[in-house]
Protein backbone atom coordinates (compact mmCIF):
# COMPACT_ATOMS: atom_id res chain seq x y z
CA UNK A 1 0.00 0.00 0.00
CA UNK A 2 1.16 3.35 -0.76
CA UNK A 3 2.47 5.29 1.93
CA UNK A 4 2.05 9.49 2.15
CA UNK A 5 4.33 11.57 4.23
CA UNK A 6 2.72 14.43 6.83
CA UNK A 7 3.63 16.92 4.02
CA UNK A 8 1.76 15.38 1.19
CA UNK A 9 -0.96 14.58 3.47
CA UNK A 10 -1.43 18.39 4.39
CA UNK A 11 -1.08 18.93 0.36
CA UNK A 12 -3.53 16.26 -0.92
CA UNK A 13 -5.87 18.34 2.10
CA UNK A 14 -5.24 21.87 0.33
CA UNK A 15 -5.80 20.85 -2.74
CA UNK A 16 -9.02 18.92 -2.32
CA UNK A 17 -10.61 22.61 -0.45
CA UNK A 18 -9.01 24.51 -3.21
CA UNK A 19 -10.30 22.75 -5.70
CA UNK A 20 -13.65 23.23 -4.44
CA UNK A 21 -14.22 19.35 -3.94
CA UNK A 22 -15.20 19.47 -0.13
CA UNK A 23 -14.83 21.86 2.68
CA UNK A 24 -11.91 21.94 6.08
CA UNK A 25 -15.27 20.94 7.63
CA UNK A 26 -16.44 18.42 5.54
CA UNK A 27 -12.93 16.19 5.45
CA UNK A 28 -12.90 16.48 9.15
CA UNK A 29 -16.67 15.19 9.10
CA UNK A 30 -15.90 12.33 7.79
CA UNK A 31 -12.61 11.52 9.54
CA UNK A 32 -14.52 12.37 12.76
CA UNK A 33 -17.31 9.74 11.25
CA UNK A 34 -14.74 7.11 10.84
CA UNK A 35 -13.56 7.52 14.03
CA UNK A 36 -17.13 7.33 15.86
CA UNK A 37 -17.92 4.06 13.42
CA UNK A 38 -14.49 2.42 15.13
CA UNK A 39 -15.54 3.61 18.26
CA UNK A 40 -18.62 2.10 18.69
CA UNK A 41 -16.73 -1.40 17.09
CA UNK A 42 -14.08 -0.75 19.74
CA UNK A 43 -16.66 -0.13 22.48
CA UNK A 44 -18.15 -3.56 21.93
CA UNK A 45 -21.62 -2.52 22.43
CA UNK A 46 -24.02 0.10 20.66
CA UNK A 47 -23.70 2.80 23.48
CA UNK A 48 -21.72 3.04 26.24
CA UNK A 49 -19.19 5.97 27.97
CA UNK A 50 -16.66 7.30 26.10
CA UNK A 51 -14.07 10.20 26.76
CA UNK A 52 -12.53 12.15 23.92
CA UNK A 53 -8.85 13.88 24.56
CA UNK A 54 -8.56 16.86 21.54
CA UNK A 55 -5.46 18.54 21.07
CA UNK A 56 -6.10 22.50 19.68
CA UNK A 57 -4.89 21.09 16.23
CA UNK A 58 -7.45 19.76 13.42
CA UNK A 59 -6.61 16.50 14.82
CA UNK A 60 -8.46 17.85 18.12
CA UNK A 61 -11.20 18.10 15.77
CA UNK A 62 -11.70 15.00 15.01
CA UNK A 63 -11.62 14.00 18.23
CA UNK A 64 -14.74 16.51 19.12
CA UNK A 65 -16.48 15.71 15.71
CA UNK A 66 -16.62 11.98 16.81
CA UNK A 67 -17.11 13.15 20.40
CA UNK A 68 -20.29 14.74 19.04
CA UNK A 69 -21.61 11.64 17.21
CA UNK A 70 -21.17 9.47 19.79
CA UNK A 71 -23.06 11.46 21.77
CA UNK A 72 -25.89 11.54 18.74
CA UNK A 73 -25.33 7.94 19.07
CA UNK A 74 -26.43 7.30 22.66
CA UNK A 75 -22.92 8.00 24.13
CA UNK A 76 -22.19 9.23 27.73
CA UNK A 77 -19.20 11.34 26.57
CA UNK A 78 -16.74 13.96 27.41
CA UNK A 79 -14.55 15.68 25.60
CA UNK A 80 -11.73 17.40 26.96
CA UNK A 81 -9.64 20.08 25.43
CA UNK A 82 -5.71 19.19 26.18
CA UNK A 83 -4.26 22.80 25.18
CA UNK A 84 -5.21 26.69 24.58
CA UNK A 85 -8.30 27.60 23.47
CA UNK A 86 -6.72 30.33 21.93
CA UNK A 87 -4.80 27.63 19.46
CA UNK A 88 -7.59 26.24 18.06
CA UNK A 89 -7.99 26.28 14.76
CA UNK A 90 -11.76 27.21 13.08
CA UNK A 91 -12.02 24.60 11.97
CA UNK A 92 -11.99 22.87 15.48
CA UNK A 93 -13.69 25.62 16.80
CA UNK A 94 -16.60 24.96 14.22
CA UNK A 95 -16.62 21.01 15.34
CA UNK A 96 -17.20 22.67 18.91
CA UNK A 97 -19.77 24.58 17.81
CA UNK A 98 -21.81 21.43 16.35
CA UNK A 99 -20.95 19.96 19.68
CA UNK A 100 -22.64 22.63 22.16
CA UNK A 101 -25.73 22.51 19.51
CA UNK A 102 -25.96 18.62 19.98
CA UNK A 103 -26.00 18.61 23.94
CA UNK A 104 -22.25 18.53 24.45
CA UNK A 105 -19.40 21.11 25.48
CA UNK A 106 -15.97 21.09 25.67
CA UNK A 107 -14.26 21.02 28.97
CA UNK A 108 -10.92 22.37 30.22
CA UNK A 109 -8.66 19.20 31.09
CA UNK A 110 -8.20 19.04 34.47
CA UNK A 111 -5.62 16.98 35.51
CA UNK A 112 -5.82 17.19 38.92
CA UNK A 113 -9.75 16.06 39.28
CA UNK A 114 -10.19 12.82 40.93
CA UNK A 115 -13.56 12.38 39.88
CA UNK A 116 -12.91 13.10 36.17
CA UNK A 117 -10.37 10.27 36.90
CA UNK A 118 -12.97 8.22 38.40
CA UNK A 119 -15.38 8.48 35.49
CA UNK A 120 -12.59 7.75 33.11
CA UNK A 121 -12.01 4.19 34.32
CA UNK A 122 -15.29 3.25 33.66
CA UNK A 123 -15.08 4.07 29.81
CA UNK A 124 -15.64 1.65 27.10
CA UNK A 125 -12.88 3.67 24.97
CA UNK A 126 -11.11 6.60 24.76
CA UNK A 127 -10.49 8.58 21.76
CA UNK A 128 -6.91 9.87 21.30
CA UNK A 129 -7.05 13.15 19.33
CA UNK A 130 -4.47 14.80 21.11
CA UNK A 131 -2.17 15.51 17.80
CA UNK A 132 -2.09 14.24 14.43
CA UNK A 133 0.59 14.41 11.55
CA UNK A 134 1.19 18.47 13.14
CA UNK A 135 3.04 16.74 16.02
CA UNK A 136 6.24 19.40 16.30
CA UNK A 137 7.67 18.64 20.19
CA UNK A 138 8.02 16.38 22.39
CA UNK A 139 4.53 15.81 24.14
CA UNK A 140 4.85 17.48 27.99
CA UNK A 141 2.55 18.88 30.08
CA UNK A 142 -1.20 18.14 30.38
CA UNK A 143 -0.93 16.35 26.83
CA UNK A 144 1.62 13.97 28.59
CA UNK A 145 -0.50 13.64 31.66
CA UNK A 146 -3.15 12.64 29.43
CA UNK A 147 -1.18 10.22 27.44
CA UNK A 148 -0.16 8.38 30.86
CA UNK A 149 -3.72 8.66 31.50
CA UNK A 150 -4.72 6.75 28.36
CA UNK A 151 -1.81 4.21 28.59
CA UNK A 152 -2.48 3.36 32.30
CA UNK A 153 -6.63 3.04 32.51
CA UNK A 154 -6.55 -0.29 30.60
CA UNK A 155 -9.71 0.89 28.44
CA UNK A 156 -9.02 0.50 24.59
CA UNK A 157 -7.50 3.45 23.06
CA UNK A 158 -8.74 5.06 19.73
CA UNK A 159 -5.86 7.06 18.05
CA UNK A 160 -7.28 9.11 15.40
CA UNK A 161 -4.71 9.39 12.25
CA UNK A 162 -1.89 8.54 14.38
CA UNK A 163 -1.27 7.80 17.89
CA UNK A 164 -0.45 11.21 19.64
CA UNK A 165 3.23 11.76 20.23
CA UNK A 166 4.88 9.34 17.14
CA UNK A 167 6.31 11.49 14.79
CA UNK A 168 4.10 10.85 10.88
CA UNK A 169 7.22 10.39 9.05
CA UNK A 170 9.44 8.15 11.15
CA UNK A 171 7.71 6.01 13.55
CA UNK A 172 9.45 7.85 16.21
CA UNK A 173 8.24 9.10 19.41
CA UNK A 174 8.20 12.62 20.79
CA UNK A 175 8.15 12.52 24.58
CA UNK A 176 6.09 9.65 25.27
CA UNK A 177 3.51 8.11 22.88
CA UNK A 178 -0.67 6.97 23.15
CA UNK A 179 -0.35 3.36 22.89
CA UNK A 180 -3.76 2.49 20.38
CA UNK A 181 -5.73 -0.57 20.59
CA UNK A 182 -6.61 1.01 17.17
CA UNK A 183 -5.51 3.46 14.84
CA UNK A 184 -8.14 5.42 12.03
CA UNK A 185 -6.28 7.09 9.68
CA UNK A 186 -7.12 9.27 6.89
CA UNK A 187 -7.00 8.53 3.06
CA UNK A 188 -3.58 6.65 3.04
CA UNK A 189 -1.07 5.35 5.89
CA UNK A 190 2.13 7.39 7.14
CA UNK A 191 5.67 5.56 7.96
CA UNK A 192 4.79 6.19 11.78
CA UNK A 193 2.27 3.59 11.48
CA UNK A 194 4.85 0.85 10.69
CA UNK A 195 8.49 1.34 11.73
CA UNK A 196 10.17 2.99 14.55
CA UNK A 197 8.73 2.71 17.76
CA UNK A 198 5.43 4.46 15.71
CA UNK A 199 4.80 0.69 14.51
CA UNK A 200 3.85 -0.83 18.32
CA UNK A 201 1.69 1.94 19.30
CA UNK A 202 -0.76 2.00 16.45
CA UNK A 203 -2.33 -0.86 17.25
CA UNK A 204 -4.76 -2.25 14.32
CA UNK A 205 -4.88 -0.01 11.68
CA UNK A 206 -7.31 0.92 8.91
CA UNK A 207 -7.67 3.34 6.34
CA UNK A 208 -11.07 5.82 5.75
CA UNK A 209 -11.68 7.33 3.15
CA UNK A 210 -12.63 10.91 3.69
CA UNK A 211 -13.47 12.03 0.00
CA UNK A 212 -9.56 13.24 -1.13
CA UNK A 213 -10.23 12.72 -4.97
CA UNK A 214 -9.06 9.73 -6.36
CA UNK A 215 -6.53 11.59 -9.30
CA UNK A 216 -5.26 13.82 -7.00
CA UNK A 217 -3.99 10.69 -4.37
CA UNK A 218 -2.82 9.04 -7.63
CA UNK A 219 -0.93 11.98 -8.88
CA UNK A 220 1.20 12.03 -6.12
CA UNK A 221 4.33 9.70 -5.76
CA UNK A 222 4.90 7.62 -3.43
CA UNK A 223 8.17 6.27 -2.73
CA UNK A 224 7.19 4.40 0.19
CA UNK A 225 5.06 1.57 0.30
CA UNK A 226 4.10 -1.00 3.01
CA UNK A 227 3.85 -4.61 1.39
CA UNK A 228 0.58 -7.00 2.18
CA UNK A 229 -0.88 -9.80 0.92
CA UNK A 230 -2.53 -8.32 -2.06
CA UNK A 231 1.16 -7.37 -3.35
CA UNK A 232 2.43 -11.32 -3.39
CA UNK A 233 1.87 -12.80 -6.74
CA UNK A 234 4.07 -15.92 -8.38
CA UNK A 235 3.11 -17.04 -11.80
CA UNK A 236 2.17 -20.79 -12.78
CA UNK A 237 4.84 -22.75 -14.03
CA UNK A 238 4.81 -23.45 -17.64
CA UNK A 239 3.84 -27.13 -18.34
CA UNK A 240 7.10 -27.52 -20.48
CA UNK A 241 9.54 -25.78 -17.87
CA UNK A 242 12.57 -27.81 -16.94
CA UNK A 243 14.93 -27.25 -13.93
CA UNK A 244 17.13 -24.70 -15.89
CA UNK A 245 13.95 -22.30 -15.74
CA UNK A 246 14.24 -21.48 -12.38
CA UNK A 247 17.76 -20.97 -11.30
CA UNK A 248 20.92 -22.02 -10.71
CA UNK A 249 21.99 -20.73 -7.69
CA UNK A 250 25.23 -20.78 -5.14
CA UNK A 251 25.76 -20.29 -1.85
CA UNK A 252 28.98 -19.62 0.12
CA UNK A 253 29.07 -20.52 3.68
CA UNK A 254 29.46 -22.97 6.55
CA UNK A 255 32.74 -23.09 9.23
CA UNK A 256 33.46 -25.18 12.15
CA UNK A 257 30.52 -24.24 14.38
CA UNK A 258 28.29 -23.30 11.75
CA UNK A 259 27.09 -25.81 10.14
CA UNK A 260 23.51 -25.40 10.26
CA UNK A 261 23.49 -21.68 8.49
CA UNK A 262 24.56 -22.40 4.74
CA UNK A 263 21.95 -25.72 5.18
CA UNK A 264 19.27 -23.70 6.12
CA UNK A 265 19.57 -21.23 3.50
CA UNK A 266 19.69 -24.06 1.32
CA UNK A 267 16.94 -25.61 1.61
CA UNK A 268 14.92 -22.43 2.07
CA UNK A 269 15.94 -21.99 -1.65
CA UNK A 270 14.87 -25.34 -2.40
CA UNK A 271 11.69 -24.72 -0.42
CA UNK A 272 10.81 -21.38 -2.51
CA UNK A 273 11.56 -23.20 -6.12
CA UNK A 274 14.84 -22.84 -6.93
CA UNK A 275 16.17 -25.31 -9.75
CA UNK A 276 19.55 -26.17 -8.77
CA UNK A 277 21.22 -25.49 -5.84
CA UNK A 278 25.19 -24.96 -5.15
CA UNK A 279 27.33 -25.04 -2.45
CA UNK A 280 30.58 -24.21 -1.71
CA UNK A 281 31.46 -24.88 1.85
CA UNK A 282 35.10 -25.72 3.69
CA UNK A 283 36.26 -29.12 3.85
CA UNK A 284 36.27 -29.81 7.13
CA UNK A 285 32.38 -29.02 7.31
CA UNK A 286 31.80 -30.12 3.80
CA UNK A 287 30.78 -33.71 4.99
CA UNK A 288 28.53 -32.75 7.85
CA UNK A 289 26.65 -30.42 5.91
CA UNK A 290 26.30 -32.01 3.07
CA UNK A 291 24.39 -35.01 4.77
CA UNK A 292 21.75 -32.49 6.17
CA UNK A 293 20.96 -32.21 2.50
CA UNK A 294 19.47 -33.91 -0.18
CA UNK A 295 19.04 -31.78 -3.17
CA UNK A 296 21.64 -28.93 -3.13
CA UNK A 297 24.90 -29.63 -4.65
CA UNK A 298 27.73 -29.22 -2.11
CA UNK A 299 31.41 -28.83 -2.80
CA UNK A 300 34.35 -28.55 -0.91
CA UNK A 301 36.52 -25.48 -0.46
CA UNK A 302 40.28 -25.20 0.83
CA UNK A 303 40.00 -24.32 4.19
CA UNK A 304 42.64 -23.41 7.24
CA UNK A 305 43.27 -25.01 10.43
CA UNK A 306 40.76 -22.60 12.03
CA UNK A 307 37.79 -24.51 9.82
CA UNK A 308 37.22 -21.23 7.75
CA UNK A 309 37.98 -20.59 4.17
CA UNK A 310 41.30 -20.40 3.09
CA UNK A 311 42.92 -17.42 0.64
CA UNK A 312 42.99 -20.42 -2.28
CA UNK A 313 38.92 -20.81 -1.65
CA UNK A 314 38.47 -17.42 -4.00
CA UNK A 315 39.62 -18.95 -6.97
CA UNK A 316 37.91 -22.54 -6.37
CA UNK A 317 34.16 -20.82 -5.46
CA UNK A 318 34.92 -18.09 -8.52
CA UNK A 319 35.21 -21.51 -10.93
CA UNK A 320 31.69 -23.18 -9.46
CA UNK A 321 30.14 -19.51 -9.31
CA UNK A 322 30.54 -19.00 -12.96
CA UNK A 323 28.51 -21.52 -13.86
CA UNK A 324 25.46 -20.22 -11.50
CA UNK A 325 23.05 -16.89 -12.21
CA UNK A 326 23.70 -15.59 -8.86
CA UNK A 327 25.37 -16.39 -5.09
CA UNK A 328 25.15 -15.95 -1.88
CA UNK A 329 27.96 -15.25 0.32
CA UNK A 330 27.38 -15.02 4.06
CA UNK A 331 25.81 -17.77 6.18
CA UNK A 332 27.62 -19.47 9.00
CA UNK A 333 31.22 -18.20 7.10
CA UNK A 334 32.97 -17.27 10.34
CA UNK A 335 35.13 -13.98 11.01
CA UNK A 336 38.41 -14.51 9.92
CA UNK A 337 40.88 -12.68 8.05
CA UNK A 338 41.24 -14.79 5.29
CA UNK A 339 37.42 -15.50 4.87
CA UNK A 340 37.04 -11.63 5.00
CA UNK A 341 39.67 -11.25 2.09
CA UNK A 342 37.61 -14.05 0.22
CA UNK A 343 34.70 -12.38 0.24
CA UNK A 344 35.83 -8.87 -0.76
CA UNK A 345 38.07 -10.63 -3.83
CA UNK A 346 34.80 -12.50 -4.93
CA UNK A 347 32.79 -9.29 -4.81
CA UNK A 348 35.54 -7.61 -7.07
CA UNK A 349 35.32 -10.27 -9.29
CA UNK A 350 31.87 -11.83 -9.48
CA UNK A 351 29.55 -9.88 -12.51
CA UNK A 352 26.59 -11.16 -11.40
CA UNK A 353 23.94 -10.69 -8.65
CA UNK A 354 24.76 -11.06 -4.94
CA UNK A 355 23.23 -11.74 -1.77
CA UNK A 356 25.57 -10.52 1.28
CA UNK A 357 24.49 -11.62 4.64
CA UNK A 358 25.70 -12.39 7.62
CA UNK A 359 29.60 -13.00 7.94
CA UNK A 360 29.46 -11.81 4.50
CA UNK A 361 28.51 -8.31 5.56
CA UNK A 362 30.52 -7.98 8.18
CA UNK A 363 33.34 -8.58 5.49
CA UNK A 364 32.98 -5.13 4.44
CA UNK A 365 33.76 -3.40 7.58
CA UNK A 366 35.88 -0.64 6.98
CA UNK A 367 35.76 -2.26 3.24
CA UNK A 368 32.62 -0.20 2.22
CA UNK A 369 34.44 0.94 -1.05
CA UNK A 370 34.70 -2.53 -2.27
CA UNK A 371 30.72 -2.52 -2.20
CA UNK A 372 30.57 0.85 -3.66
CA UNK A 373 32.90 -0.86 -6.82
CA UNK A 374 30.46 -3.12 -7.51
CA UNK A 375 28.02 0.32 -9.20
CA UNK A 376 25.69 -0.87 -11.59
CA UNK A 377 25.68 -4.72 -10.91
CA UNK A 378 22.72 -5.82 -7.69
CA UNK A 379 23.89 -6.43 -4.92
CA UNK A 380 21.78 -7.11 -2.05
CA UNK A 381 22.50 -6.94 1.38
CA UNK A 382 20.34 -8.02 4.74
CA UNK A 383 21.81 -6.80 7.66
CA UNK A 384 21.00 -6.65 11.53
CA UNK A 385 21.23 -3.53 13.40
CA UNK A 386 24.23 -5.15 14.66
CA UNK A 387 25.92 -5.57 10.97
CA UNK A 388 23.99 -2.43 9.56
CA UNK A 389 26.08 -0.38 12.29
CA UNK A 390 29.70 -2.24 10.89
CA UNK A 391 28.70 -1.31 7.27
CA UNK A 392 28.65 2.26 8.64
CA UNK A 393 24.97 2.82 8.58
CA UNK A 394 23.85 5.20 11.13
CA UNK A 395 20.40 4.32 13.53
CA UNK A 396 21.40 6.63 16.01
CA UNK A 397 18.29 9.13 15.34
CA UNK A 398 15.73 6.23 15.49
CA UNK A 399 15.15 6.84 12.14
CA UNK A 400 15.10 3.32 10.61
CA UNK A 401 13.33 4.21 6.87
CA UNK A 402 15.83 7.24 6.63
CA UNK A 403 18.73 5.08 7.37
CA UNK A 404 17.84 2.79 5.01
CA UNK A 405 17.31 4.72 1.99
CA UNK A 406 20.26 6.93 2.24
CA UNK A 407 22.32 3.94 3.00
CA UNK A 408 21.09 2.19 -0.25
CA UNK A 409 21.34 5.01 -2.27
CA UNK A 410 24.95 5.97 -1.29
CA UNK A 411 25.77 2.41 -1.82
CA UNK A 412 23.91 1.98 -5.35
CA UNK A 413 22.80 -1.25 -3.12
CA UNK A 414 19.31 -2.87 -2.31
CA UNK A 415 18.95 -2.59 1.34
CA UNK A 416 17.50 -5.11 3.56
CA UNK A 417 17.52 -3.65 6.84
CA UNK A 418 16.04 -6.66 9.36
CA UNK A 419 13.95 -6.50 12.26
CA UNK A 420 10.77 -5.33 13.40
CA UNK A 421 8.88 -4.18 10.13
CA UNK A 422 12.14 -5.07 7.80
CA UNK A 423 12.37 -2.56 5.19
CA UNK A 424 14.04 -3.08 2.20
CA UNK A 425 15.17 -0.02 0.32
CA UNK A 426 16.65 0.58 -3.20
CA UNK A 427 19.58 2.71 -4.82
CA UNK A 428 16.54 5.15 -6.26
CA UNK A 429 15.50 6.20 -2.69
CA UNK A 430 12.71 3.80 -3.36
CA UNK A 431 11.76 1.62 -0.09
CA UNK A 432 9.10 -1.36 1.27
CA UNK A 433 8.18 -1.98 4.89
CA UNK A 434 7.26 -5.10 5.42
CA UNK A 435 3.82 -6.14 7.36
CA UNK A 436 4.40 -9.79 8.84
CA UNK A 437 6.60 -11.80 11.22
CA UNK A 438 6.40 -12.16 14.92
CA UNK A 439 9.11 -12.46 17.93
CA UNK A 440 9.41 -16.05 17.24
CA UNK A 441 10.80 -15.63 14.44
CA UNK A 442 13.99 -13.66 16.20
CA UNK A 443 16.46 -16.82 16.97
CA UNK A 444 19.29 -18.39 14.87
CA UNK A 445 19.07 -18.98 11.89
CA UNK A 446 16.21 -16.93 10.83
CA UNK A 447 18.08 -14.75 9.04
CA UNK A 448 19.57 -17.46 6.85
CA UNK A 449 16.16 -18.84 5.92
CA UNK A 450 15.63 -14.93 4.71
CA UNK A 451 18.82 -14.94 2.89
CA UNK A 452 17.86 -18.33 0.80
CA UNK A 453 14.54 -16.90 -0.07
CA UNK A 454 15.90 -14.17 -1.25
CA UNK A 455 18.31 -15.77 -3.20
CA UNK A 456 15.65 -18.31 -4.99
CA UNK A 457 13.75 -15.54 -5.97
CA UNK A 458 16.26 -13.89 -7.68
CA UNK A 459 17.65 -16.49 -9.26
CA UNK A 460 14.05 -17.71 -10.79
CA UNK A 461 14.64 -14.05 -12.57
CA UNK A 462 11.94 -12.13 -10.38
CA UNK A 463 13.16 -8.63 -10.77
CA UNK A 464 14.79 -7.04 -7.51
CA UNK A 465 12.00 -4.92 -6.76
CA UNK A 466 9.43 -7.31 -6.80
CA UNK A 467 11.69 -10.07 -5.80
CA UNK A 468 13.42 -8.82 -2.10
CA UNK A 469 10.83 -7.29 -0.75
CA UNK A 470 7.88 -10.40 -1.58
CA UNK A 471 10.98 -12.86 -0.03
CA UNK A 472 10.97 -10.69 3.10
CA UNK A 473 7.40 -11.13 3.27
CA UNK A 474 6.80 -15.04 2.10
CA UNK A 475 9.50 -15.28 4.97
CA UNK A 476 7.42 -13.14 7.84
CA UNK A 477 4.15 -14.86 6.28
CA UNK A 478 5.78 -18.41 7.25
CA UNK A 479 6.82 -17.29 10.46
CA UNK A 480 2.97 -16.53 11.19
CA UNK A 481 1.49 -19.19 10.57
CA UNK A 482 4.55 -21.53 12.74
CA UNK A 483 3.58 -18.85 15.40
CA UNK A 484 -0.21 -19.71 14.98
CA UNK A 485 0.48 -23.49 14.90
CA UNK A 486 3.61 -23.75 16.93
CA UNK A 487 4.27 -21.17 18.96
CA UNK A 488 6.36 -18.18 18.96
CA UNK A 489 8.58 -20.26 21.83
CA UNK A 490 8.83 -23.35 20.27
CA UNK A 491 9.15 -22.22 16.37
CA UNK A 492 12.15 -23.15 15.04
CA UNK A 493 13.98 -21.77 11.70
CA UNK A 494 13.70 -25.06 10.00
CA UNK A 495 9.63 -24.69 11.05
CA UNK A 496 9.46 -22.01 8.80
CA UNK A 497 11.40 -23.62 5.59
CA UNK A 498 8.67 -25.99 6.04
CA UNK A 499 6.24 -23.53 6.17
CA UNK A 500 6.80 -21.78 2.93
CA UNK A 501 5.08 -24.39 0.28
CA UNK A 502 1.56 -23.72 1.47
CA UNK A 503 2.00 -19.85 2.34
CA UNK A 504 3.66 -19.63 -1.29
CA UNK A 505 0.90 -21.92 -2.68
CA UNK A 506 -1.75 -19.51 -1.71
CA UNK A 507 0.02 -16.48 -4.11
CA UNK A 508 0.37 -18.62 -7.03
CA UNK A 509 -1.92 -18.00 -10.27
N1 LIG B 1 -8.19 19.56 6.24
C1 LIG B 1 -7.27 18.97 6.91
O1 LIG B 1 -6.15 19.46 6.97
C2 LIG B 1 -7.63 17.72 7.66
C3 LIG B 1 -6.91 17.39 8.79
N2 LIG B 1 -7.26 16.35 9.53
C4 LIG B 1 -6.67 16.14 10.84
O2 LIG B 1 -5.81 17.18 11.16
C5 LIG B 1 -4.57 16.69 11.61
C6 LIG B 1 -3.51 17.68 11.31
O3 LIG B 1 -3.91 18.87 11.93
P1 LIG B 1 -2.91 20.02 12.31
O4 LIG B 1 -2.05 20.33 11.16
O5 LIG B 1 -3.73 21.10 12.87
O6 LIG B 1 -1.97 19.35 13.37
P2 LIG B 1 -2.28 18.54 14.71
O7 LIG B 1 -3.69 18.66 15.13
O8 LIG B 1 -1.72 17.21 14.51
O9 LIG B 1 -1.37 19.25 15.79
C7 LIG B 1 -0.95 20.54 15.61
C8 LIG B 1 -1.21 21.37 16.83
O10 LIG B 1 -0.56 20.88 17.97
C9 LIG B 1 0.51 21.72 18.34
N3 LIG B 1 1.58 20.81 18.73
C10 LIG B 1 2.33 20.02 17.95
N4 LIG B 1 3.14 19.26 18.70
C11 LIG B 1 2.89 19.58 19.98
C12 LIG B 1 3.39 19.11 21.21
N5 LIG B 1 4.30 18.14 21.27
N6 LIG B 1 2.92 19.65 22.35
C13 LIG B 1 1.99 20.61 22.30
N7 LIG B 1 1.46 21.09 21.16
C14 LIG B 1 1.91 20.58 20.01
C15 LIG B 1 0.79 22.59 17.16
O11 LIG B 1 1.37 23.79 17.53
C16 LIG B 1 -0.62 22.74 16.62
O12 LIG B 1 -1.38 23.67 17.38
C17 LIG B 1 -4.42 15.36 10.92
O13 LIG B 1 -3.56 14.50 11.62
C18 LIG B 1 -5.85 14.87 10.93
O14 LIG B 1 -6.15 14.23 12.14
C19 LIG B 1 -8.50 15.63 9.27
O15 LIG B 1 -9.51 16.34 9.92
C20 LIG B 1 -8.78 15.55 7.81
C21 LIG B 1 -8.75 16.89 7.16
K1 LIG C 1 -3.92 11.25 17.50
Amino acid sequence: MRIATAQQMRELDRLTIETGRHTALELMERAAAALAAAAVELAGKPTGRAVCFCGAGNNGGDGVGCARLLLERGFEVRCILVGQREKMTHSTRSMEFQLISAGGKLEEFQPDDPEFARWCLECDVMVDALFGIGLNTAVCGDALTAVHMMNTCEIPVLSADIPSGVEADTGRIFGAAVHAKRTVTFTLPKAGHYVGKGGLCTGELTVADIGIPRELVDAQEYPVQSVEADDIHLPHRQLDAHKGDFGKVYILGGSVGYTGAPALAARAAVRTGTGLVNLGLPAPVWPIVAAKLDEPMPHPLPAGKDGQLSLEAGEAALAQISSCGICLLGPGLGRSNSTAAVVRHLLQEIRLPVVLDADGINALEGHIDVLDARQGLHTVLTPHDGEFARLGGDLSDGDRLRAARTFAMEHTCCLVLKGHRTITAFPDGSAYINTTGNPGMAKGGSGDVLSGIILSLLGQGFPARQAVPMAVWLHGAAGDVCAQEIGEYGMTPSDLIDALPAVIRKHVG
